[in-house]
Formats: C-alpha cells, structure tokens, sequence
C-alpha cells in the first residue's frame, strides 16, 4: 500500500516573531511543494527495516523496526487520534538511533527533521516497516515554511494509513482531507514543528494544511478571501539561519526589554489585523487598489521596522531592501528572517520590464528571486501513484 501526500510553503505577509508572542499574524500558502511517499511493504515482503530517503539533502536512514521499538516502544498512549508532544527526554533517546549515521556538520539541522519524522512515525502508525521518500521544492531553512510543510506532508501521509482518518482510496488525482481530517493533520503537525522550532506559533503548519490566506491568532485560524491581486516578487537571500534559534532570539530581548518589545508587538498586531481588512476590502475602481496597495507598502515597511526592533534582520536583507526601494518598491523580511528570504510587492501596474530590472539587480548581488503563485491549496493525498 502507497499514499502519496503534498504540502505547500508559505508566505508571512504580516506579524512574523510577534506571532509568537500572541499577536496577529496573516499568511498565504505558495505554489511550492514537500512530496512524501510513504509505501507498507505487504505481509510477504517480510521486511522489518523502517527506511526514510531525504532526497533534498542526500541522506538515507534505515533502522531495524526492533531497534525503533527499544527507545519507541507501541505505547498505549501515543494514539493517532491524540497528538502528544515529544519531551526532551525522548528526542535524547531518538538521537541515540542517529549517531550511527554521522549527520555531517553542514547538514545537522536535518537532525530535527529526523527527530520529528521519529516522532511523527511511531505516534501515528507505530512500529511498522515502510520506506519513506521526501522531496521538496521549497529551499531549506529560507523562511518559506520547508519545516511546517515537511511536517505537514508526513502528518498527512501518516494519518491517511492510519486508523484514525476515512479517506477514500479510489478517488482519482490530487484530493484534499476533509475538515476534521485537516485539523488532526494540523495538530500533529504542530507537534513536529515543536521539535524542529522550540517554540513555533502554529502559523506555519495552520497555512500549510489549510492553504490559502489565512489570519492566525494565538491559535485561532481566521480563513480570509484577498479581494486584490497580491503580486509578491520572493528574493532568497541563500544566508542560511535556523528558526528556532532566532525565535528565541526574540524571546530573550523581550525578557530584556519587556514593555518595548510588548509595545513592539502591539504595534505588529495592529498593522496584522489593517492587512488583512485592507486585501478583503472591496475596490470600485483602478485608483482603489492603488491606494490599497499604497496602504499595504506602508504596513509592510512599518513591520519592516519592528522587525529590526526584534534583532532579526541581517545584512542582506538590508540590501534586498535598498536595491528594491530605488525603484520605489517595498519590501520586508518573510519568516524567521536572520537571511532567509524578502517579499517584494510589486504593484499591479508595475511594467515587465521594471520587474526584469529589479530581478536583474538582485540577483546580481548573488540571490535568487521568483515570483510564486500565493493562496494555493493546502495538504493533499493521492492513493493512484500518478505523477
Ligand atoms: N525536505 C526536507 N527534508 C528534510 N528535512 C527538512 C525538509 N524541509 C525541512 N526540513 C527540516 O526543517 C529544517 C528547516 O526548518 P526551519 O524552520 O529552520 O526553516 P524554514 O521552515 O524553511 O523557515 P521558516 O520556519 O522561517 O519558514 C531543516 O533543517 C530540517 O530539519
Ligand atoms: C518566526 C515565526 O513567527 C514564523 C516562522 O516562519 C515562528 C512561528 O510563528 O512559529
Ligand atoms: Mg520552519
């Protein structure tokens, strides 16, 4: 049996750290993928070796199921139907069945993701045999969301063999879970993001399951319909970063400058909850989305702001950002920042050639830029083994 799932990135257009910190945030799912093929081999296979294949950064793991089992035990507790939280106690006893593949140096932030495959793996199905391949369109550690995705692309595949979830396997193509399905993909999720960020909000795993445009506040997930094109240029910086260090990054300046960075944070709720009125407000003509899009430069530039006051900009984004503004354009950080990538909005009556200039210059400095197709849809499965 073969389930195939596929998770979206993601977009922070505003709120970004504050989230954190129980202010609102709007994101939007992105045209850019984590695959997951997740294959139980049949009864007659008689094969007892868990495999995982990371295809994006070349590392092969196979374990001895009865060796998952030692530091993972089939426990009564961890039911699909239940997401629980891995504690620090049993990530050292994961780590322990991953020594033997000397991560190297270059790529040990891949250990949290295997951690939280782990995890995910024996919460969810137990201790089964199966090979697992995940590949990925989105760049690692960018800020475009490559954890929440790979969490939530896992999650999905997972529940979908699971007991837990009715999906039916004669549907054709690419299909979306149902409602309550989505949610318990979602929570379990969140339950991986918490292993690979320390202390993530849930924006990010909430986007990627559900897709399109989404307010999430301290929790709770608003589904929002942009009345405007939201035309975003995505620069990556390829400055690599971790998330979970910068995020608590943030949360010790607020341990040292709590009233400031509560103000600062305030302020992000504000220019969160005008964003998203702004792009749901209904235009009657050209000179509206004009000034709506002026509207929405100034909330990005003023979050912008904030954002260096919680330390996480970095040098190249300052110069995505003074590249982009001599052609009158704004731009801020998206995601955990420190590198990562920069959203540019470009205008509706931006011309071509304007935005080959501004994509020239910059990757002239050495970064990479596209334009993705933002409000995708969310997680998605399919049993045809079709393309
Ligand atoms: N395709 C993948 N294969 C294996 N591990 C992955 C994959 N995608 C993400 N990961 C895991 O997620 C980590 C990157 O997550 P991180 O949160 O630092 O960056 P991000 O999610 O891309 O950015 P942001 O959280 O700011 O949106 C990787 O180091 C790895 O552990
Ligand atoms: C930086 C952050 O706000 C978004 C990362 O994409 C962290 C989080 O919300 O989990
Ligand atoms: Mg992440």
């Amino acid at each position: 049996m073969e389930v195939r799932t596929r998770a979206p990135g993601k977009i922070i257009l505003a709120g970004e750290h504050a989230v954190v910190h129980g202010s609102a945030a709007v994101a939007a799912s992105i045209a850019l993928y984590t695959s997951v093929s997740l294959r139980l081999p049949s009864p007659d296979d008689n094969d007892d070796t868990l495999r995982l294949h990371l295809m994006d950064v070349g590392l092969e793991f196979s374990w001895p199921i009865g060796k998952i089992k030692e530091i993972l035990p089939d426990s009564v507790n961890n039911i699909a139907s239940s997401p629980s939280t891995c504690c620090e106690e049993t990530i050292k006893l994961i780590l322990t069945v991953l020594d033997d593949f000397k991560i190297p140096e270059a790529k040990s932030g891949i250990a949290s993701g295997v951690i939280a495959f782990l995890w995910l793996y024996t919460s969810i199905l137990g201790n089964k045999a199966a090979k697992v391949i995940v590949s990925s369109e989105l760049p690692l550690g960018a800020g475009l969301g490559s954890s929440a995705a790979f969490c939530v692309a896992l999650s999905g595949a997972l529940l979908a063999l699971s007991d837990s979830v009715d999906v039916d396997f004669d549907q054709e193509g690419w299909v979306s879970f149902g409602e309550k399905e989505q949610q318990l993909v979602n929570r379990w999720a969140f339950e991986g993001e918490k292993i690979i960020h320390g202390k993530p909000s849930g924006i990010d795993n909430t986007v990627s399951t559900f897709g399109n445009l989404i307010k999430f506040k301290s929790g709770a997930l608003t589904c929002i319909k942009s009345n405007m094109v939201l035309k975003m240029l995505i620069t990556n910086t390829k400055v690599g970063r971790n998330t979970k260090a910068l995020v608590a990054g943030v949360s010790e300046r607020k341990k040292r400058h709590p009233d400031t960075m509560t103000s600062v944070f305030t302020a992000v709720d504000f220019i969160s909850n005008e964003f998203a009125s702004i792009i749901q407000s209904t235009s009657f003509s050209d000179d509206d989305v004009v000034k709506k899009e002026h509207r929405i430069q100034e909330l990005m530039e003023m979050n912008q702001g904030l954002l260096r006051c919680m330390g996480v900009s970095h040098a190249s984004i300052e110069t995505v950002l003074q590249t982009t503004c001599k052609y009158d354009l704004t731009s801020k950080l998206t995601g955990a920042g420190g590198g990562g990538c920069v959203l540019t909005l470009l205008p509706a009556l931006l011309s071509a050639t304007v935005i080959d200039k501004v994509i020239k210059e910059l990757e002239q400095c050495g970064f990479q830029c596209f334009i993705a197709e933002i409000g995708g849809n969310g997680v998605q499965f399919r049993f045809d083994g079709g393309p």
